[in-house]
């Protein structure tokens, strides 16, 4: 029996990254090709300085590749204006960041319904019921009415993972989720977006330092030099092991 492929949430092709001219150009991305599978947890790991915000930014539209193509779904995003991309992300991405991000004058209910308000309307009653059931399953559901400041760490990390489902997005971008947070938050956290990739098939791409992080992920890709260096999936936790050791050993 033939296995059914992957759905590709994202798709990078040949995409490289160069910053600066002359002497001074740095090459951020070197000819990366890589598919991000949908509903799916994918870490992308690597040293300081190996492109991970890069590939990241460049995904997300914020930054343009200097050569290859990057999609997103269906949509190539290559040559896409500002004011497209802007919409793009604003429909279709999610971003969860270390800082949280939230807006301090606004309740949870107001934080986690922004997405709608940027997009110039209301949640629908249906999308109004989604962000309950979202807030309950992330064990922030008696907070609606607090503002960020009446929050934990945890708690407002939970926010912030609810506001980048709100309008189910093709794919959530994560970058260094757990980096503001304690090793038992970050654990629930972590294990939260896992659960989440697998009951609502979100796709989720987690960008960090972090090995313990990166072992909540069904592949990890690692970044060396702007180049993936190792493409490995959760069934290799021996591989896998292997290479956080060695990663661990050189930094
Ligand atoms: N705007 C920029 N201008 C010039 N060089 C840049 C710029 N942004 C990144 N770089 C360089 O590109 C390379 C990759 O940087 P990038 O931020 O993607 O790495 P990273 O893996 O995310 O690092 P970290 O884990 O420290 O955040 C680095 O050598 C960096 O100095």
């Amino acid at each position: 029996m033939s296995e059914t492929p992957a759905k590709v949430a994202a798709r990078a092709v040949d995409v490289s990254k160069v910053y600066g001219t002359g002497d001074s150009a740095t090459t951020a991305l070197d000819t990366v090709t890589l598919d991000i599978h949908s509903g799916t947890l994918t870490a992308i790991m690597g040293p300081s300085g190996s492109g991970k915000s890069t590939l990241m930014h460049v995904f997300a539209g914020l930054d343009t590749a200097t050569s290859g193509s990057v999609s997103i779904g269906d949509t190539d995003i290559t040559h896409l204006d500002d004011d497209a991309l802007t919409l793009l992300r604003r429909r279709h991405l999610g971003f969860v960041f270390q800082a949280f991000n939230l807006v301090p004058t606004l309740s949870v209910l107001g934080n986690v319904t922004l997405p709608f308000e940027l997009d110039g309307r209301k949640p629908s009653t249906d999308e109004l019921a989604w962000v309950r059931v979202l807030l309950g399953r992330l064990g922030i559901g008696m907070l609606e009415e607090r503002r960020p400041h009446e929050l934990s760490g945890g708690q407002q990390q939970r926010v912030a993972i609810a506001r980048a489902l709100a309008m189910r997005p093709q794919l959530i971008f994560a970058d260094e989720p757990t980096g503001n947070l304690d090793s038992k938050s970050s654990r629930e956290v972590l294990g939260l977006l896992r659960d989440l990739t697998r009951e609502y098939q979100q796709t989720v791409v987690l960008v960090t330092h972090d090995p313990v992080a990166a072992s909540h992920a069904d592949r990890v890709i690692f970044i060396a030099d702007g180049a993936i260096a190792h493409d490995v999936g959760a069934s290799d936790a021996k591989t896998l092991s292997d290479i956080i050791l060695n990663l661990e050993v050189a930094s």
